[in-house]
């Protein structure tokens, strides 16, 4: 999160008032993240976060809103969106969507352990399996598709051997997304951005996933690959944790056995979850928009994961 859109609580006075919240108390602009502005609301009936959607529209939240409903009502620890007096989950403030949810209790773990990582693998599996009979569908719109309208907007910013780099990878995913193995994956909702950041922890109590704005249909395996790709790392060079890598993936594969397709898929998928946040936070880089609070994310870390995960193969998924 970041604030793109400035906002103070005498501009919500009016708004809040289709909700069930009673009187604001107090509104704080959230510096961290970087994708929407997002604000803590206290009100006279507890905590909430306010999110104003800087680029995603109001026919694309629904997806995104009623998955977190769909999630929280069969027992997944999410955010519960709260409904307006019309039973929407989305409305108009500073002629932007907006939503209110609830706050989740707990902190980041930012030095996660292998008890951590086992945790974070249970829900997500528990998350895939209770998505299944979601009915709503959008693509991940950071997806494969995403991926070649990008490259070409970044390459111009990069050196010769990051140029080549992306170039090569980028080609050898569209090839992979075309084989049979691919194709075979099983596939739903997943949350796409499983950061260590958008989890919370009690100590070593997981109370929740938060920041579902990238979520959308696509193969379980590449949610997985994006979580280990961030929770089962040295930050400093991107090398895995063999002991937190078993860790989540046995958890999750109690949840939910992986099938053979997914243990021959595994290591290019790797490499696509790093190719996505190479790529998002390059173009991040290159392309900044004004906000009041942000701080963009290095594009290097990414870069240094996907040479690392293509020189070095990871822990097979059994
Ligand atoms: N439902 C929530 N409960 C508690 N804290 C939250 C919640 N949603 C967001 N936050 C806080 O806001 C910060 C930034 O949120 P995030 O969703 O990562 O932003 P973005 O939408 O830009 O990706 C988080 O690190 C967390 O501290
Ligand atoms: N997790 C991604 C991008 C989104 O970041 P967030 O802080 O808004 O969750 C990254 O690290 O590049």
């Amino acid at each position: 999160m970041a604030v793109f859109t400035a906002l103070h609580l005498d501009d919500i006075g009016q708004w809040i008032t289709q909700f069930p919240l009673g009187k604001p108390l107090a509104l704080k602009g959230i510096a961290s993240g970087i994708e929407n502005s997002n604000f803590f609301l206290s009100t006279e009936r507890g905590e909430y976060v306010l999110t104003i959607f800087e680029n995603l529209s109001f026919e694309q939240l629904p997806f995104y809103l009623q998955l977190m409903r769909h999630l929280a009502e069969r027992g997944v620890l999410v955010p519960a969106p709260i409904p307006n007096a019309e039973g929407e989950l989305v409305s108009a403030l500073q002629g932007k969507p907006a939503a209110i949810v609830s706050k989740l209790d707990g902190s980041s773990q930012m030095d996660p352990q292998p008890v951590h990582c086992a945790a974070v693998g249970a829900m997500l599996a528990k998350m895939h399996l209770a998505a299944q009979d979601f009915p709503l569908q959008q693509p991940n719109l950071r997806g494969l598709d995403w991926w070649n309208a990008t490259t070409p907007l970044v390459l111009p910013h990069l050196d010769d051997a990051n140029a080549h780099l992306l170039r090569a990878e980028i080609h050898f995913q569209d090839a992979f997304a075309a084989c049979a193995t691919y194709k075979a994956l099983p596939r739903g909702p997943v949350h796409a951005d499983l950061f260590r950041n958008n989890v919370m922890f009690d100590g070593e109590q997981l109370t929740g996933f938060f920041d579902f704005y990238f979520a959308g249909c696509d193969t379980w395996l590449f949610d997985v690959a994006v979580t280990v790709n961030d929770w089962c790392i040295d930050l400093a060079t991107g090398k895995l944790d063999v002991a937190r890598v078993r860790a989540l993936l046995d958890a999750y594969q109690a949840v939910r056995p992986f099938t053979h397709q997914e243990h021959t898929a595994w290591q290019p998928l790797l490499r696509a979850a790093a190719l996505r946040f190479w790529l998002s936070r390059l173009y991040d880089y290159h392309q900044p928009r004004a906000a009041e609070m942000l701080t963009p994310h290095d594009p290097a870390h990414f870069e240094r994961i996907l040479r690392e995960r293509i020189a070095t193969p990871a822990p097979e998924l059994f």
